[in-house]
């Protein structure tokens, strides 16, 4: 079921067909040069091109997004608490420093892309709410002849405790997307809040559309870094902010000696006795080592046309925040 859903998404629309469209006629295009051995080599070259990695395994382009796919259904019921457990709860931590970096603006327009099970979003909902309210209070306590309806009415408002702020989830996962709602239900998040099924390679949004564009522990999974990263620029509006969270890599010899212990040996355990699944936990362990090092990708986010891009590595690297700038 999960196969056919993923495949039909994965080899069927938009780019990804053009992708194996041009896959389908360099076979056939081999086939009828297989006297010619420079044809025929730059044509495995070109072959070889559409070849990726799913974690340390080579997989096809095509192949690669319906793997991911299976990776987050399977585990979505238990993301949650995996990420406490094995992160002994830091990435809570890293998770608020995002925010903290963002300082988001009253009336803020918040995309968040793989925004999975909404804790980037909630985050978001809180700070903004936080922000607004205590603006409420300068305000109120500037304007002392209001009557006590007023003051009730501008606390009643539920959009207007956002400061008109909003935030837009859009991941790919039906899945992650459900456990994202269910949360948000129990959490009763409501105002300014909405969800969408959607590839960051292929954001269904119109150009010039947020003000920030977030991406955490997202990025890594997709097949098109760099495709992903020009939607980013795209529904930015000029002046927008892109801000990603992301494992990286350790520079300090001795920690990187342990969290490849950890990383190696705990955390596929974790995942077999928490979550019943050893192989999306080494896919995690695997895909954080294939993924490109601090200034590399800020190199790669200012191919994509962002500016005064710059990066944070957080503890000793772990992970690191990239950001950039629309201008
Ligand atoms: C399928 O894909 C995914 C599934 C998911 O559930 C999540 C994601 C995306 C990830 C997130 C949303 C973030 C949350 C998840 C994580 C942080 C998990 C990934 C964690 C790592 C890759 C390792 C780094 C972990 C930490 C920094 C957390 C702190 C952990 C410790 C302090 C170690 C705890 C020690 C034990 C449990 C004792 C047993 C350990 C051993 C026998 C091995 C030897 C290890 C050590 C001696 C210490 C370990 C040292 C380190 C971790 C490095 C030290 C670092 C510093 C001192 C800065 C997703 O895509
Ligand atoms: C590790 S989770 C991160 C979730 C959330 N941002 C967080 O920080 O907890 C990675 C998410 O990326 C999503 N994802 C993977 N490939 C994607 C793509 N091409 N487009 C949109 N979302 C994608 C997965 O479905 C999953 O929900």
């Amino acid at each position: 079921m999960a196969a056919s859903r993923s495949c039909s998404l994965w080899s069927c629309c938009g780019r990804r067909w053009s992708r194996s469209m041009r896959g389908c006629c360099l076979s056939e295009l081999h086939s009828s040069w297989s006297g010619d051995p420079l044809g025929a080599r730059l044509l495995s070259q070109e072959k070889r091109a559409t070849e990726t990695h799913f974690g340390f395994e080579t997989v096809s382009e095509e192949e690669k997004g319906g793997k991911v796919y299976q990776v987050f259904e399977s585990v979505a019921k238990k993301y949650d608490v995996m990420n406490d457990m094995m992160s002994l709860g830091i990435h809570r931590v890293w998770k608020d420093l995002l925010i903290w970096k963002m300082r988001p603006l009253p009336g803020t327009q918040l995309l968040d892309v793989a925004g999975g099970t909404g804790d980037i979003a909630f985050r978001f909902l809180n700070y903004v709410q936080a922000q607004h309210q205590r603006k409420q209070k300068r305000q109120l306590r500037a304007q002392q002849n209001l009557s006590w309806e007023e003051i009730a009415k501008k606390y009643q408002n539920e959009e207007d405790s956002l400061g008109g702020s909003r935030v837009m989830v859009c991941d790919i996962n039906k899945e992650m997307l459900k456990v994202g709602k269910q949360k948000a239900f129990a959490q009763q998040y409501k105002a300014g809040l909405a969800w969408v099924l959607g590839d960051a390679e292929e954001l269904p949004f119109d150009d010039d559309k947020f003000d920030i564009y977030t991406i955490a522990f997202g990025i890594r999974n997709v097949t098109h870094i760099d495709q992903a990263l020009q939607e980013a620029y795209r529904v930015l509006k000029p002046g927008g902010r892109f801000l990603c969270l992301e494992f990286s890599q350790v520079s300090n010899p001795l920690i990187s000696r342990l969290y490849d212990l950890y990383s190696f040996q705990v955390i596929p355990v974790l995942g077999e006795v928490i979550a019943g699944d050893w192989k999306s936990y080494q896919y995690l362990v695997e895909s954080i080592r294939r993924f490109p090092s601090q200034e590399e990708f800020k190199d790669m986010i200012e191919d994509a046309g962002f500016q005064k891009v710059a990066y944070e590595s957080l503890t000793s690297g772990i992970v690191a925040i990239h950001s950039g700038f629309k201008l």
